[in-house]
């Protein structure tokens, strides 16, 4: 697979693109790239003297070192070796993770493609931790190519939008969590009425927007992280083009709204996903916590079956198998990237779901 950490430093945008390295940077852009990230042990799991379990040998392999028991309670450790397009071990910063995933797609958000990043990991892996600079950065450099006279030229603005699923239903985060419906126009293009989008010229506002809607996310208890995230959030940056109207179709438009004036162009999302072992969370906990984790395991399911059958270029992708994927849908059809970062926590304890993480993240690769 070819990675995208060949391409160059976010500095070169700066540089005035040609369209013929535009067309070269796309092909460089792997459709679906995977990439593994470990979280140092934390207090707690040092405090209990857990053992490291996950070693990471170079940026592309790691081995998981299983305990187990045999029949006649003997211990002894299996070994588990993966590959994946990048693994980033634990000393490695954000930074590094954001030109590693990130950074590659950015210049072709303006050349029609839609992305998608996603975190996805048990609870505490550290999918909010990674995830939540990206969409910063991606928007300091799409406001950075903005001003490119390339895209200024053509009226190119971006956009934001930022909202999540919890229990299976849609709440905009920027606007006092306002429940949401999706609807599916004649050219089954998905549209989710009443989400508010912004149009940001400004990393500190983009910033603001990014606190407001995390501040409005829906989290809840468990054992394992006090602070977990039981929703997926989605926060969309969206390149388009303003179109120029003449000032008699302007009155003529009198009451039409911004958006009308636009035309899409690119869009990248950024999801922060629900902890995936909240599928099998069914017995501790009350009904209420139940029906949200079944939920949750049927969008997990669903987004792995669609980003399979994508790889595959299979004609029928089952997008309809979650609210999730649906709202994908756009995302994922015509010329789409997706980057997959599957977070992992390293200590002994959490080999189950290690394992099981790495298992998701194989079947894409
Ligand atoms: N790479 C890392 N380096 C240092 N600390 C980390 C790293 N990854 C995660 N952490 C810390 O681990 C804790 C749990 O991380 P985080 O909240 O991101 O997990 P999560 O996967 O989003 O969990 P949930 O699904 O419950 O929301 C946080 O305190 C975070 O700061």
């Amino acid at each position: 697979m070819i990675t995208g950490s060949q391409l160059g430093p976010a500095d070169n945008y700066n540089a005035v693109t040609s369209e013929k390295e535009i067309n070269t940077r796309e092909n460089n852009v792997a459709k679906i790239k995977v990439v593994v990230r470990k979280r140092p042990l934390n207090r707690k799991e040092l405090s209990r003297k857990e053992d490291d379990a996950v070693a990471v040998h170079d940026s592309s392999s790691l081995t998981v070192y299983e305990p187990k028991l045999k029949v006649d309670l003997t211990a002894y450790v299996e070994q588990h070796e993966f590959c994946f397009d990048a693994v980033l071990d634990e000393d490695v910063s954000n930074d590094e993770v954001y030109r590693e995933t990130v950074e590659p797609i950015i210049p072709i958000i303006f050349q029609r493609t839609k992305a998608t990043c996603f975190a996805y990991g048990q609870t505490g892996s550290g999918k909010t931790y990674t995830m939540q600079p990206l969409p910063l950065r991606a928007a300091q450099d799409m406001i950075r190519l903005l001003h490119q006279p390339v895209y200024r030229n053509q009226n190119f603005k971006l956009w934001l939008s930022y909202f999540e699923i919890y229990g299976g239903k849609l709440y905009d985060l920027l606007s006092d969590r306002r429940h949401l419906l999706m609807r599916e126009d004649g050219k089954k293009q998905v549209c989710i009425v009443g989400l508010q989008e912004f149009e940001v010229s400004d990393v500190q506002v983009v910033r603001e927007y990014i606190e407001r809607g995390n501040a409005a996310r829906s989290t809840g208890s468990t054992g394992a992280n006090e602070e977990s995230s039981r929703s997926h959030a989605i926060l969309q940056l969206a390149v388009k083009k303003h179109i120029i109207v003449t000032e008699t179709r302007r009155q003529r438009d009198r009451d039409a709204n911004e958006a009308k004036n636009t035309k899409a162009v690119g869009k990248i999302s950024f999801i922060d996903l629900a902890g995936s072992e909240r599928g099998a969370d069914t017995t501790d906990n009350d009904r209420q916590t139940r029906i949200e984790g079944a939920e949750i395991n049927k969008s997990l399911l669903a987004l792995k079956e669609c980003i399979r059958a994508l790889d595959n270029d299979q004609i029928h992708i089952p997008f309809r198998g979650s609210k999730l994927t649906e709202v994908l849908r756009d995302s994922f059809v015509g010329n789409s990237r997706t980057v997959m970062i599957s977070c992992i926590s390293p200590n002994a304890g959490s080999c189950e779901h290690t394992l099981n993480t790495l298992r998701y993240a194989i079947h894409m690769w």
